[in-house]
């Protein structure tokens, strides 16, 4: 039996003029909540897609809890919250879940029980009843979350699952990604939101131009590379761009009362040393030099800004 909840072995999906996602290997570990990252227009909701079958793949295989994304078996203990949600909206919040327990073939009673709890659970109790049209952008995403949920799928895909809500309502759809993942239940979540991603996931993978770039545990990729914050005086025109091999990514973060801080990316942590001669080479003074642990956001730029398709 599969250990992975996902599994693709170089899938491809290409639209017209070549765009969306290619040659896509990945697994993704029951149990994880998985952060699938890249920006606008990366591939992730065609990845998705073509996992679901929504769409078919132009090229390679894909497993869900080991079954080909090919046979029906593969979408029994999946639920789906889709990025551009639209439901009918002349049905209310509860009849739309109703309908959606009907195609999962719940009985009237799991049903039910599933109804209530699942519309309270999204914040929307008290309103389960009114037709969708007048409910707010949050509530439909909120109403889409509870039909994802509804059939008690081990796998949940979550494509952008907070887009139109407040932070009120992103807090509460982290809480349930970690109740999620303390019961049990793989997420894979679709996010250009980092912070999101941030404190949830305990395993990443950077997609970017329809090609996976990496994937791997959260605190493995935050230790492929050593940040240091410093803060400098001087003359500082461009001071990095003859810097030797060992410092890889450089950028402005403040300017305050003529200082200016910098977050330098470094081969090592070995190579602080040389960082402050060479700065002093450069008639710069040293005011602070920091060691950080990178945040999802500096993980994420340094990938997509980098160049080869390596694997932590
Ligand atoms: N049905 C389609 N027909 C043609 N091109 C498409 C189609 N769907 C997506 N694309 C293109 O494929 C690329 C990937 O799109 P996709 O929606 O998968 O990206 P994404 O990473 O989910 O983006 P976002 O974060 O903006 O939602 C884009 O260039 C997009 O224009």
């Amino acid at each position: 039996m599969s250990v992975f909840a996902i599994e693709t072995k170089g899938l491809t999906k290409l639209h017209s003029k070549n765009r969306g996602c290619r040659n896509i290997t990945l697994q993704v570990q029951k149990g994880s909540v998985f952060g699938f990252l890249g920006p606008n227009g990366a591939g992730k909701s065609t990845f998705v897609r073509t996992l679901l079958s929504l769409i078919h793949p132009t090229e390679g295989e894909g497993y869900i809890l080991g079954h080909s994304i090919r046979e029906i078996a593969a979408r029994n203990r999946v639920g789906y919250l889709p990025e551009l949600f639209r439901y009918p909206d002349w049905l209310t919040g509860r009849q739309l879940l109703d309908l959606h327990g009907d195609l999962c073939n719940l009985s009237h009673r799991v049903k039910k029980k599933r109804i209530d709890k699942l519309i309270d659970r999204v914040g929307l109790a008290g309103r389960g009843d009114e037709k969708i049209k007048g409910y707010s952008k949050g509530m439909q995403q909120r109403i889409g979350l509870a039909s994802a949920l509804l059939s008690d799928p081990e796998v949940i895909f979550l494509d952008e699952p907070t887009s139109a809500l407040d932070p009120i309502g992103r807090k509460e759809v982290r809480d349930l990604i970690c109740e999620l993942r303390d019961a049990g239940k793989t997420v894979f979540l679709n996010s250009h939101l980092l912070s999101e991603a941030e404190t949830i996931c305990s395993h990443i993978g950077i997609i970017n131009h329809g090609k996976l770039i990496v994937q791997g545990k959260k605190q493995d990729l935050s230790s492929i590379h050593s940040q240091v914050l410093i803060t400098l005086v001087g003359k500082e025109e461009a001071w990095w761009k003859s810097a030797p091999s060992w410092l890889t990514h450089c950028e402005k973060r403040q300017r305050e009362g003529g200082r200016t801080t910098w977050v330098v990316t470094l081969n090592h942590l070995d190579n602080v040393p040389d960082l402050v001669s060479y700065l002093a080479e450069k008639g710069l003074a040293v005011y602070q030099v920091t060691p950080q642990a990178p945040m999802l956001e500096d993980i994420f730029m340094y990938w997509v800004n980098r160049k080869g398709d390596e694997k932590v």
